[in-house]
């Protein structure tokens, strides 16, 4: 339910009993907030209060009608204002229509019952548009940029909670996470709920631009800064001006850079390469990384100044395989929309697909899920998806040394897709692993493992 907010109104009328007579009147419908001012200059002070409509009367002492509408429509153009005058006048009256004015009225025994019906229609639009952009709010909310953030799992329930705090204000945000774990899913989102919605999202991959390149990409340069440098750029700092710039990969920023990131943070102001004129920014910070920035820090990779300049809110995204049955719900959501936007029939995953699903360690995370789903729909051939539909890579060639996984996590999911594979035959994995059934059974105690 949206929230009935006042239908604010502002009665502009020197004539005291008019005037009175026109609170009155309005004020009888008690989802209405009138207030009257005897000038044009009063009205004009208290724009600030956003009125949805104003009654205007042609003569005020101060000023005359179009002075003051045209005053009002500069300040508050949705506004609507009608126009009440002592006197017929259609050249005035056109004249004020052309202005903007939503109507004329001349003052007369039926100007109160118009003015009421008017009042009626300018509000519904009103609550419609507000309805509206209630409702697009919500919209964003929930879906930032349109694309949902999936997931019930307690931790990413978490997380939601804390991309709704941090946007709020304007706090840098880190986000970790492994690859394809979500972390520009986060970002925009923040983004996008935030204040600064309406402004640019610039995203920037620090690891995925030439290492003499990112300095110019970053601040810009001027024109002849460097060879190459043909024309002025703006770098993307100032493109992200009043909207928020996510650098992704942060920890892949050279040590020399990280210095001048963090002067040019610490300053608020750029200086485009080649150039000597410092260029204030606002942005909202928000960096990503998949790296443990921390351990960066210890290992002398990154600043420790500059560690503690990008903390800010940070926002750790759980790997996929420890977000309980999510796995199964993005995977249905996954084919579902992948259906709906190939026009395919829908199509059910089976039970044994989902237990593959849910027992895979997906060391591409999310993305991973995503892109095996969506093939196996195309590669299903009727309306079940089964477990051989799944293009899942097996244990040993789904890990590797940059998975993100520590060894722990990486020897369970050998075993454990071993184990899928021999449809839980501990003796049978065992000796194909070349390890010991006991290390398996210890496994499968301490529930790292699941059979059956
Ligand atoms: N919780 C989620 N709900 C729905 N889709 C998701 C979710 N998390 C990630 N995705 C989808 O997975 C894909 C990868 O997400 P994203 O690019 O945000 O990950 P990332 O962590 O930034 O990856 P990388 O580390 O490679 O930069 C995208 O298609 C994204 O829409």
């Amino acid at each position: 339910m949206m929230p009935t907010l006042p239908f604010k109104i502002f009665v502009v009328e020197d004539n005291e009993w008019y005037g009175e007579l026109l609170v009155h009147r309005l004020g009888q419908n008690p989802n209405h907030s009138v207030l009257r001012f005897a000038t044009a200059k009063a009205c004009i002070e208290q724009l600030g209060e956003q009125p949805d409509f104003i009654t205007l009367d042609y003569s005020l002492p101060d000023a005359k009608g179009e002075q003051v509408l045209r005053q009002i429509k500069e300040r508050l153009p949705g506004v609507e204002v009608i126009v009440i005058s002592g006197q017929e006048d259609v050249g005035t009256a056109v004249s004020m229509l052309r202005q903007g004015a939503y109507d004329y009225l001349v003052k007369d025994e039926n100007t109160l019952d118009r003015l009421w019906n008017i009042v009626g229609k300018v509000e519904q639009q009103v609550r419609l548009r507000r309805e509206n952009s209630q409702l697009r709010q919500q919209i964003g909310v929930r879906f930032g940029a349109g694309q949902p953030i999936l997931g019930e799992h307690q931790s990413m329930q978490h997380v939601q909670t804390l991309i709704t705090k941090a946007a709020r204000t304007t706090i840098t945000v880190s986000v970790s996470g492994e690859t394809g774990t979500g972390k520009e899913l986060v970002a925009k989102a923040i983004h996008f709920q935030s204040g600064r919605a309406a402004q640019p999202f610039v995203a920037v991959n620090m690891a995925a631009i030439p290492r003499e390149l990112v300095e110019s990409e970053l601040f810009g340069h001027e024109k002849g800064a460097f060879t190459g440098a043909v024309a002025r750029r703006v770098g993307r700092l100032e493109e992200a001006n009043g909207g928020t710039l996510f650098l992704d990969e942060i920890a892949d920023l050279d040590l020399s850079l990280q210095a001048k990131l963090l002067r040019v943070l610490q300053e608020r102001e750029v200086t485009r390469v080649g150039g000597n004129q410092a260029v204030a920014f606002d942005v909202r910070l928000i960096v990503a990384t998949h790296r443990d920035l921390l351990a960066e820090v210890q290992a002398g990779r990154f600043r420790e100044d500059l560690y503690y300049r990008l903390l800010g809110l940070p926002i750790a995204l759980p790997p996929l395989r420890q977000r309980g049955a999510d796995v199964l719900l993005l995977a249905e959501v996954f084919v579902r929309d992948f259906c709906a936007q190939n026009n395919l029939p829908p199509r059910q995953l089976t039970d044994d697909a989902r237990e593959r699903l849910r027992t895979h360690p997906f060391p591409g995370n999310v993305r991973e899920l995503k892109a095996v789903v969506e093939l196996a729909t195309v590669l299903a051939d009727g309306e079940l998806i089964d477990a051989n539909d799944l293009p899942l890579r097996s244990g040993r060639a789904a890990m590797g040394a940059s998975s993100g996984l520590s060894l722990r996590e990486q020897t369970t999911a050998i075993v454990q897709n071993c184990l899928d594979e021999l449809n839980g035959d501990v003796l049978a994995a065992a000796a194909r692993l070349r390890i010991g059934k006991s290390t398996i059974y210890r496994m499968i105690q301490q529930q790292e493992l699941r059979v059956g």
